[in-house]
Formats: structure tokens, sequence, C-alpha cells
């Protein structure tokens, strides 16, 4: 089937990752209204029959790293759904499904890691980054060319979310959390936190310096509520346990069709980090104390040795440090680990650490 037609019909996934079908771009109404643009290959952008100034521009995108396969069949239910009329957004939306080369060879990535070339357009040297750049496009587009810019008043900007959805590579002590990029702009606001927290999202991790991935792009250019979700583990398509996303997806699909979410906060609930450090690989010595698939969120006492590199030996912080994505195969110059500890934070439109 062309992939046009595929993807009217529902099937954006398939269509997708056919790389032997030429891409053939469209739009097209549904009679409810909703109105659909299928810009490039894997770039849905979807628009509500009305909009007014609560109307969100909401981003929803998997598959950046190709072997995280869980949260793509997430974006192909809701793709679907939304494609087959039984869902109706009361949001803009762009789905994306970011990598089909890497999703197809069922790798993190071919040559570099992409989400760490969102800090710049890159040179196209390569396909990570050829669809970088493409995606920073999509973005791009989609927040500047947005017909709710015209129903602000006094250059308030339009309510901007975006949620790139991952998962982790190991075990965690939290099954699901979230990422909060970090963004001298009001990123983190309490509807933010309580979307997080009623689709039971285990904890939140505050991120202190700015990162180069694709949702700080957008809350770092656009004030988007960005976050990198992980949910779970990855497992090959077609092989992940979705019930257990299930409170997330259906509090996600809430997010997109209803106008607005009730705002709650318990801080018993949910588990929040804040990163105190990122150890960078300095060399091909990097090293862990630890075997390297130590779970997310184990726990160091302080004064334990974590890792050494060339020599120099990383230490746990007083009060302890959990960490988080060590990693020490990464390109030298990269993120090792993140070292984070828990923190309180006081709710309010905008979340911040207690300090
Ligand atoms: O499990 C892992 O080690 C990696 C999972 C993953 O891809 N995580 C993201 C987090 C991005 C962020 O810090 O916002 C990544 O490493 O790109
Ligand atoms: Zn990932």
């Amino acid at each position: 089937m062309a992939s046009l037609q595929s993807v009217k019909e529902g099937g954006f996934l398939t269509a997708t990752l056919d790389l032997t079908l030429p891409f053939e771009a469209g739009k097209w109404n549904l009679e409810s209204g909703v109105a659909f643009d299928l810009s490039h290959r894997g770039i849905l952008t979807i628009t509500p029959p009305k909009v007014s100034a609560l109307t969100k521009d909401i981003i929803i995108s998997a598959g950046v790293h190709g072997d995280e396969t869980g949260p793509i069949e997430l974006v192909q239910e809701m793709a679907q759904s939304l494609l087959q009329g039984k869902l109706v957004p009361a949001h803009r939306l762009l789905l994306i499904i970011g990598h089909p080369q890497a999703i197809n060879a069922h790798t993190r990535f071919i040559d570099e890691n992409m989400n760490r070339l969102f800090a710049e357009r890159n040179d196209e040297t390569n396909i990570d980054r050829i669809n970088a750049n493409q995606l920073q496009y999509a973005v791009d587009d989609f927040y500047q060319e947005s017909p709710l810019l015209t129903l602000q008043h006094d250059q308030v900007l339009p309510d901007r979310w975006h949620l790139d959805l991952h998962c982790a590579i190991r075990d965690s002590v939290h099954y699901t959390f979230a990422v909060s990029p970090y963004s001298e702009k009001s990123t983190r606001s309490g509807a933010l936190f309580s979307f997080l927290q009623q689709a039971d999202i285990e904890a939140i991790l505050l991120s202190s310096a700015p990162s180069p991935t694709f949702s700080w792009y957008s809350a770092e250019n656009y004030g988007a509520q960005g976050l990198t979700m992980e949910l779970g583990k990855v497992a090959r398509l077609g092989e992940n346990d979705l019930i257990r996303l299930a409170p997330f997806s259906d509090v996600m699909q809430q997010l997109v069709c209803c106008e607005t979410l009730p705002v709650s906060w318990d801080d018993s609930a949910t588990s929040v980090y804040r990163v105190t450090r990122s150890l960078a690989k300095k060399s091909d010595d990097f090293s862990f104390t630890f075997p390297s698939n130590q779970a997310n969120f184990t726990f160091f006492e302080h004064g334990k040795l974590l890792a050494q590199d060339c020599g120099v030996e990383y230490y746990s912080l007083e009060g302890g440090e959990a960490v988080v994505f060590p990693n020490p195969n990464v390109a030298i110059g990269q993120r090792a680990c993140l070292l984070v500890q828990q923190t309180d934070v006081i709710f309010g439109e905008q979340v911040t650490i207690a300090k």
C-alpha cells in the first residue's frame, strides 16, 4: 500500500519504517474537523476542530533511540486512534517517530547518539545528524507557525509541551521516571508535575545544567514544558509490557483530549531528585567500580569510590548519591552517568527546589 494511504488508515509506524517506499507528504481532514499534515517521514501534525486561548501546542516524540520500542508503540497507538477518529484532540499535536533507520536496525543509533545532537544545527555528515536537524526544523515549524500565537494577548506564548518518550537500558529502582532538562525559562510548571503524578510516574529528575537532548531543545528555544520520559526497559518491538505503562498512556491521552486537567500535588507520591553531577568520560580509561548493568537509582553512601578516569577518582558526596544512566561505553566527552540526590520541592505555578 502507498505510504500516505497507509498513514491515513492508521499505519503511521509501518509507513514510517518502510524505507523501500518513497515518502509521500499529504494533508487531509476527518469529518470531525480534525486536520492532519504529514510533512516528512515520521512527522505528523494534527490540528483540533477548534482552538481557543486554552489550546496547547503539544509534541509527543519517540524513537529518538531506535531500540527503545515501548514508547514507539505508545505513539503508534495514539496516532492510530487519532487517524481513525476514535480520539478527538483538544490541542495541537506534533507526533514524531524520530529515527526510522535506527529502529529498523534495532539499535540505539547508527553512527552517533542522536540525543546528543540538539545543542546546535549539525553538519549533515551522517544519518543521525541529518535526522536530528530534520527534527529541529519540525519543532521550529510547529511552534513558530502555530495559529495559537494569534490568540494570545500581551505577548503571552501558547502553552507548549514536549514529551520525548524513551525507556532505560538497565533495570531501575523507579520503573518510570522523567528528566526535566535545565533551562532559565519557566519550564517546570505545576501543571506538568501534576500531570506526571496523575500518570503514576514514580520519580522526577531535575537537571542542573543544559544538555544537548531533544526535550532540552524545545525547553530552551521555545520555553516548552519539556521532559525526557523514561518508560520501563528496552525490549523488541511487539514484546513490550504496555500494561505497566497504561496509567501513563491513559493520562497522556487525557492531556491530548481534555481542554484542561485538574492540578494537584502530593509530596509523598512522587520522588524528586536533583542532579548533583554529571560525570563526563574523559578517556578510554574511564571505569566504574560497579557492574555496567547496575540499576538506575542505586544509592551509594557518602565517600564511596564510584569511578575513575586517568587517575582521577570520583567519590560520592556528603549525603550519598544515587547513579542514573551509568554507561562507560559512551563516546569520549559524553556523559557517562548522572549522580543525583533526593530533594524537596515547593509546588506552585512553577515548581522549585526547596533550599
Ligand atoms: O538507560 C539509559 O542509559 C539511557 C536511556 C536514555 O536514552 N536516556 C536519555 C536521557 C536524556 C536526558 O538526560 O534527558 C539519554 O541518555 O539520551
Ligand atoms: Zn533513549
